[in-house]
């Protein structure tokens, strides 16, 4: 099978765009698991397809998202941007036009500032523990989660896929790499989750390393700091406007709290265009 695509990221957090307006996305679990390795594939965080809505939708265009391991998700706040970066440059997306996109976890709103920055309204961020979903009595600002008898405290919250947040003093200790994997494959999230390890510099800056279901550590995770910044402004550390430094770089995020949406502000980046053939 001949496969063309657009290699782009965000922030480091990688993609493979496949086009598919005109047919079906055409990999299988296992394709996906070939062109994601790193060493003997193409490489990628997240693969994406870009296609058509049903007529009398109200969104533009849809997209589909598969992590890395082959498992298709709800949310990915980089891939979103990407989309649309993409979309723009076929000429389907104008500049400062609002446009709704269907994301397999409903509509979002995307704006280009300009080609290469968007920012997305990714919704309101659920906390009741079964939207998450996370196995919890009733919902809470923080919870306790036991791992191998040593308690750590965490948030808990959906942005349209599952997350755990936990505030640390230093993203960069040792002690995560063993923890991040335990935390996303916790038995209380039953779907799993993508684990954000966030500092709190001030009100105003985080900063956020994600362990990510289904891809491991990611340069940048979006949706994993439009979840930090929702969880640390209901626990009351951060306030309404917050810049979040990934291991990729910043993003902007937005929420006046609950009954608003939040906002998302960050680039897109094209790399290459490459064509590869899978083996039937
Ligand atoms: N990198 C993404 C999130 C991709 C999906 C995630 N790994 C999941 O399993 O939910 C982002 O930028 O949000």
């Amino acid at each position: 099978m001949q496969l063309a695509f657009t290699k782009m990221h965000g922030l480091g957090n990688d993609f493979v765009v496949l086009d598919c307006r005109q047919r079906p996305m055409p990999l299988s679990t296992s394709d996906i698991r070939t062109l994601g390795d790193r060493y003997t594939g193409i490489g990628f965080d997240q693969l994406l397809s870009i296609e058509t809505v049903a007529d009398g939708d109200d969104c533009r265009y849809a997209y589909g998202i598969w992590n890395r391991d082959g498992q298709a998700v709800g949310q990915c706040g980089n891939g979103v941007r990407c989309v649309a970066a993409w979309l723009h440059r076929e000429g389907l997306l104008a500049l400062h036009e609002d446009v709704r996109l269907r994301s397999p976890s409903g509509p979002v709103l995307v704006r280009l500032l300009d080609p290469l920055t968007v920012a997305v309204d990714m919704g309101e961020p659920a906390f009741e523990p079964a939207q998450v979903p996370f196995d919890a009595p009733h919902r809470a600002a923080r919870y306790p989660l036991d791992l191998d008898g040593a308690p750590i405290t965490i948030g808990a919250v959906s942005m349209g896929n599952p997350h755990a947040v936990v505030e640390v003093d230093d993203v960069r200790a040792t002690a995560l790499e063993r923890l991040g994997p335990q935390i996303t494959a916790h038995p209380r999230f039953a779907e799993g989750c993508n684990t954000g390890f966030a500092k709190v510099i001030d009100e105003a800056h985080i900063r956020l390393r994600v362990h990510e279901r289904g891809s491991g550590w990611t340069q940048a995770c979006g949706s994993g700091a439009c979840a930090a910044m929702a969880v640390l402004q209901m626990q009351g550390r951060v306030g309404r406007e917050v810049e979040v430094r990934l291991p990729g770089g910043p993003l902007q995020i937005a929420w006046k709290g609950p009954g608003h949406t939040l906002w998302m502000t960050g680039p897109a980046a094209f790399v290459f265009e490459g064509r590869c053939t899978l083996p039937e």
